[in-house]
């Protein structure tokens, strides 16, 4: 099986290398030269565990290759996988510009039968679109079809989401289009990785009904950590006790910051835009999303009430902050959406001095803060002379940092655990002010 996957980002790369990882010949197209450019002198140009390896592997055997060559991917290979951006506009819709230059390059260039998978997270309604575009390029010349397969990988565990997926769905309008899909899917139905068939809608409407869900899910159990930091209740037995009911299951019900990322935040922006097109409000997602917001700016009074300051301007002046955790979830150097973003400009706004320590995502980092921070070489250097201790990102490396020297280089000994990644009454013990997400009073 020959394919082509037009976007090489966080989805088209993986896309990419795990379907050559499974034994077919991919070639992956990006419009971003030095990204190409980059793969093709064995460099990865985002952070994702794992995603090295089979990228060198697959790339020695011949399998993947990558360039800027649209037109020639496009009359190559038999299969055109879309995996391009689709980023909120002002509006909250989604911008399908992208979707819609690729859909053209395709067309532009068929030289036969072609499956063309749309891959990239989009509005209902946008695989007829595409189909559309391509049809009136190409009249009657070659035949083709417009398939919907919605991605549901999470950064971070890119590769073993992508290589064992809950389900696949298959959006499609004829026979033929479906067997090639289960063709390229086949190494997954043998792992028993269940297929869902249905039409090009129902498809695209599944990828935003799931992540409206999960940022719900989410955003559910952060207000309820809240409403327990107020009545002296422990969120995390409330998360666990849910969780054992099956219809609830135990999984995103973690408190914190509030929801970040490339999908979440855009993705329920996009899904009440649908909605509104056609006249109606999803209400329960317009309040998410709302609570969501709200959630990264009570972070910010969480840290102004720990240090007993006013919410007002230049309250922070001459307090150091330092925060440890700018990537919008660990194992990732993604920084869209972030919500450290909100929270420190809200800090820097009240007068604070910050310094920062991530892991991976600091460069990225680095061109949206700029110089309005101090970058850190380590968590220990990050938080000498600190008045306040900020926990934003739950990377590994910071549960099991030695607190009692941590606490030593510190200046004042406050400590907001925004990923409850420690224990209130050890945190205490060893002489810190402490809170954290849900668990504040216990
Ligand atoms: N990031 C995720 O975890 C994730 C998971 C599931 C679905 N999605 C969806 O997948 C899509 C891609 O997301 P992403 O995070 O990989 O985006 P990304 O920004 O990392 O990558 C998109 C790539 O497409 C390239 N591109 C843009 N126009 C092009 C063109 N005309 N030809 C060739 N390349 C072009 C860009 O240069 C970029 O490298 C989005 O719709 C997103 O919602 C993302
Ligand atoms: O219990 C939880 C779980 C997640 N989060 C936050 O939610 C955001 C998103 O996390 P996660 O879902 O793990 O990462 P993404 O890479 O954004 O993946 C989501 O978005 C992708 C893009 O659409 C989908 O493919 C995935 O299925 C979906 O999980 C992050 O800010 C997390 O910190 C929480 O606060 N609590």
């Amino acid at each position: 099986m020959r394919i082509a996957v037009v976007g090489t980002g966080y989805v088209g790369l993986v896309t990419g290398a795990c379907l050559a990882e499974f034994g077919m010949f991919v070639t992956c197209v990006d419009i971003d030269k030095k990204k190409i450019d980059m793969l093709n002198n064995g460099e990865i140009p985002i952070y994702e565990p794992g995603l090295d390896v089979i990228v060198e592997k697959n790339s020695k055997a011949g399998r993947l290759k990558f360039t800027t060559d649209v037109a020639q991917a496009v009359k190559d290979n038999l299969v055109i996988f879309i995996a391009v951006g689709t980023p909120p506009k002002e509006d909250g819709s989604a911008d399908l510009t992208y979707v819609e230059n690729v859909a053209r390059d395709i067309a532009k260039n068929m030289n036969g039968y072609k499956v063309v998978v749309n891959k990239s997270t989009v509005p209902v309604g946008t695989g007829q679109r595409v189909k559309k575009i391509i049809k009136e390029i190409v009249g009657d010349k070659f035949r083709f079809d417009v398939v919907s397969n919605p991605e549901f990988l999470r950064e971070g565990a890119a590769v073993n989401d992508f290589m064992r997926p809950d389900r696949i769905v298959i959006g499609a309008e004829s026979d033929e289009a479906v067997a090639i899909m289960k063709d390229i899917y086949s190494a997954h139905y043998l792992g028993e990785a269940p297929f869902v068939v249905t039409n090009i809608e129902t498809a695209e409407m599944i990828k935003y009904a799931s992540n409206a869900f999960l940022a719900l899910k989410i955003t559910f159990i952060n207000e309820i950590a809240n409403l327990c930091d107020l009545v002296g209740a422990d969120v995390h037995k409330v998360a666990k006790a849910m969780g054992m009911d099956g219809r609830i299951s135990p999984k995103f019900l973690h408190p914190g910051p509030g929801y970040g990322g490339s999908c979440f935040p855009k993705d329920t922006l996009a899904l009440c835009n649908i909605a509104k097109e056609y006249g109606y409000n999803i209400k329960v997602v317009d309040a998410a999303i709302e609570a969501n917001e709200r959630q990264k700016l009570l972070m910010v009074d969480k840290i102004l009430g720990l240090l007993g300051k006013e919410k007002k301007e230049g309250s922070l002046k001459d307090v150091n902050i330092t925060i440890l955790g700018l990537a919008f979830k660990p194992n990732t150097d993604d920084m869209r959406e972030s919500p450290s973003i909100v929270i420190i400009n809200e800090l820097l706004k009240y007068g604070a001095k910050i310094k920062a320590f991530d892991p991976i995502a600091m460069e990225n980092a680095k061109s949206i803060f700029g110089d309005s921070i101090e970058y850190s070489k380590d968590e220990y250097s990050a938080v000498e002379g600190a008045d306040c201790l900020v926990i934003v990102t739950e990377w590994n490396q910071f549960r099991k940092l030695d607190m009692e020297k941590i606490k030593s280089l510190m200046r004042n000994h406050n400590l907001a655990d925004l990923r409850n990644i420690y224990e209130p009454k050890k945190m205490r013990e060893i002489g810190f002010n402490y809170v954290c997400v849900g668990r504040s009073k216990i």
